[in-house]
């Protein structure tokens, strides 16, 4: 039987509502808006999509959102400059530095000089603190955290099972892998030097896909009914010359065949990253505000 397709964009579309609703008692509680300022070094067309499409959610969720853009040959102290007077700015509950940055720039200083209760990308050394001791004030990046509801809404409890992390990165394996530590999943990160990579996979509950190479993960490498999640965006050449389309980590078509679950992509974990970036954006201004943040965001 073919996997049950996990629906990323319904999720989202579910949190974002209930995002939504809970900004509206943040303002009339707090007497201000919950605020989220973004930033764009350069004009990288997919950069430029997500940024429009995240100060557009935020204004949908009832928040209020400025993005900042900013020359190509941004020199880094002037971003940093921008950064330290949104700090500083109290209507700014969240600041998201947009990624990648330009090569002149060190992506590490500039995430280093984001307050950290108010880096809702959740990307700042203290944040990763934060979540690696179990401290609830973390502020866990976006990726992940749409990953981990996915697979709770789907599978309810993930206690006792073997999940693997394949990929190591600050953004979304490392932190992946502490929130289904947290949830007593016993975790396996696995990367490019892993050895048998298949055989390593083939013994996951629950799969994550976070490697950024099209269709690597194989239809073989998959334990019958487990849950797939699929973190890749990669876009390959599509069925019409000129034309692209995109694609996870996994082979979609043969996991499908073997696994439980599995999320698409598009319409998958990608949804669930703006939608997390509302939820990080609004606990931050109730933390800042001293409200307590509502149970179910
Ligand atoms: N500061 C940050 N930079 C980047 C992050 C991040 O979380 N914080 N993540 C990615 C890009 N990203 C958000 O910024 C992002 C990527 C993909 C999607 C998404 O909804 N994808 C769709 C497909 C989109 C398409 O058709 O091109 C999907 O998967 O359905 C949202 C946000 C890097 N930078």
């Amino acid at each position: 039987m073919a996997a049950a397709l996990i629906d990323g964009r319904a999720a989202a579309e579910a949190l974002r509502a209930r995002v939504g609703i809970a900004a509206d008692f943040f303002r009339a509680a707090s007497g201000r808006a919950a605020g989220l300022a973004t930033v764009l070094v350069g004009e990288d067309p997919a950069s430029s999509v997500y940024i429009r499409s995240k100060i557009k959610a935020t204004h949908e969720a009832n928040m209020h959102g400025v993005h900042h853009p900013l020359p190509a040959d941004t020199r880094e102290e002037q971003l940093l400059a921008l950064v330290e007077q949104l700090n500083r700015d109290p209507s700014v509950d969240g600041i998201l530095v947009q990624l990648p940055l330009p090569d002149q720039i060190d992506t590490a200083r500039v995430i280093a000089a984001i307050d950290p209760d108010k880096d809702v990308d959740g990307f700042h050394v203290v944040n990763a603190g934060r979540l690696a001791v179990g401290d609830p004030d973390a502020l866990v990046p976006c990726t992940p955290l749409g990953c981990l509801h996915l697979l709770k809404s789907h599978l309810g409890s993930l206690s006792g099972l073997e999940a693997v992390v394949i990929g190591r990165s600050n953004i979304v394996g490392k932190p992946m892998a502490a929130l289904l530590l947290a949830e007593s999943c016993t975790v396996t990160i696995a990367h490019s030097r892993t050895s048998d990579l298949p055989e390593v996979c083939r013994r996951a509950d629950i799969l994550v896909a976070a490697v950024g190479r099209a269709e690597m993960v194989r239809g073989d490498w998959i334990k019958p009914g487990a849950c797939l999640i699929d973190v890749g965006i990669n876009r390959v050449a599509g069925a019409e010359p000129g034309k692209t389309r995109i694609v996870g980590d996994v082979a979609f078509d043969e996991a499908r065949e073997v696994a439980g679950a599995i999320t698409p992509v598009p319409g998958g974990v990608g949804p669930m990253t703006i939608a997390m970036l509302l939820r990080n954006t609004l606990v931050a201004a109730h933390r800042r505000a001293n409200l307590a943040v509502p149970e179910d965001l």
